[in-house]
């Protein structure tokens, strides 16, 4: 399988201190990818390079056969990489559906609220759009009545089905999902990664953070790690996960 994603000597510092110190990553297509590491390794702020959100002090990055070092998150987005946030980022007031149709806005090239207010241009794309919005909803295990109900006000396991559903609408080949099964239970978690099989089956690539190693030696098809910033080991689940040093680093830091 060939890269997607292809990043070289990543650097992301805040003031004095780098928080990502010169990163390799190389994420093939069609791989569930997992990035782990101790609390503070630099594995959000590593999302956050990829996807334009943090500015790189150095390195490259290749997307699907684009440069997207320097790029912004809107114009890195529409080449077809999406995301989803450590913290739910659901608006407070809008429901479900409108909560997809903005995720979705970029891919038919229409202002957000244009189509939250029911004025698009093209009333055929906006049906293709509220389409593929309930497909999604069904896909990711919600309702159809989720659709009309305000976000904020659903179960925080469903909140996180939303997210995810929200980041295909725009049809993307690569997702990153910030902690995708935090603060869920067993069972919640395993409904989880059966969902993140299902994403991959249809084609998309995916790369996620994760802190349960049980579900990443699972779920996973290759482990990056980091540490302090910097890659410390990379490779399939099995071999990373019984690296002494990603041990060691795991039992220094208390997780
Ligand atoms: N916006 C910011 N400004 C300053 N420092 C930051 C910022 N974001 C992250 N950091 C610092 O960068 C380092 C890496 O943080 P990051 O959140 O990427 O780690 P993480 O591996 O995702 O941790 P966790 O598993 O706890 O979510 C930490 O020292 C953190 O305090």
């Amino acid at each position: 399988m060939s890269a997607i994603l292809h990043a070289c000597g990543l650097k992301v510092r805040f003031g004095g201190l780098e928080a990502i110190g010169g990163v390799d990553l190389c994420v093939r297509a069609g791989a569930i990818h997992g990035l782990i590491g101790p609390n503070g390794a630099g594995k959000t702020t590593l999302l956050n390079a990829l996807s334009g959100f943090v500015r790189l002090a150095a390195g490259q990055l290749r997307f699907n056969g684009h440069e997207i070092a320097g790029r912004r998150p809107d114009a890195i987005a529409a080449l077809g990489l999406s995301r989803t946030f450590q913290n739910i980022r659901l608006f407070g007031a809008m429901t479900v559906l409108e909560s997809l149709l903005v995720g979705a806005h970029r891919q038919f090239d229409m202002g957000a609220g244009a189509i939250v207010l029911g004025s698009a241009r093209s009333k055929v794309a906006e049906r293709a759009m509220i389409g593929r919005a309930h497909m999604l909803l069904d896909f990711v295990g919600l309702g159809a009545d989720t659709a009309a109900r305000v976000a904020t006000t659903l179960s925080y396991g469903q909140q996180r089905r939303v997210e995810i559903a929200r980041a295909l609408m725009s049809s993307p080949q690569l997702v990153l999902l910030d902690e995708p099964l935090a603060g869920m239970n067993a069972l919640e978690k395993q409904e989880i990664a059966t969902l993140v099989r299902s994403v991959r089956a249809q084609g998309t690539t995916l790369l996620l953070i994760e802190h349960d190693m049980q579900i990443v030696r699972d779920l996973c098809d290759h482990l990056t790690v980091l540490d302090h910033g910097k890659r410390l080991a990379d490779g399939p689940p099995r071999d990373v996960l019984a690296d002494p040093a990603v041990q060691a680093a795991y039992l220094g830091r208390g997780r």
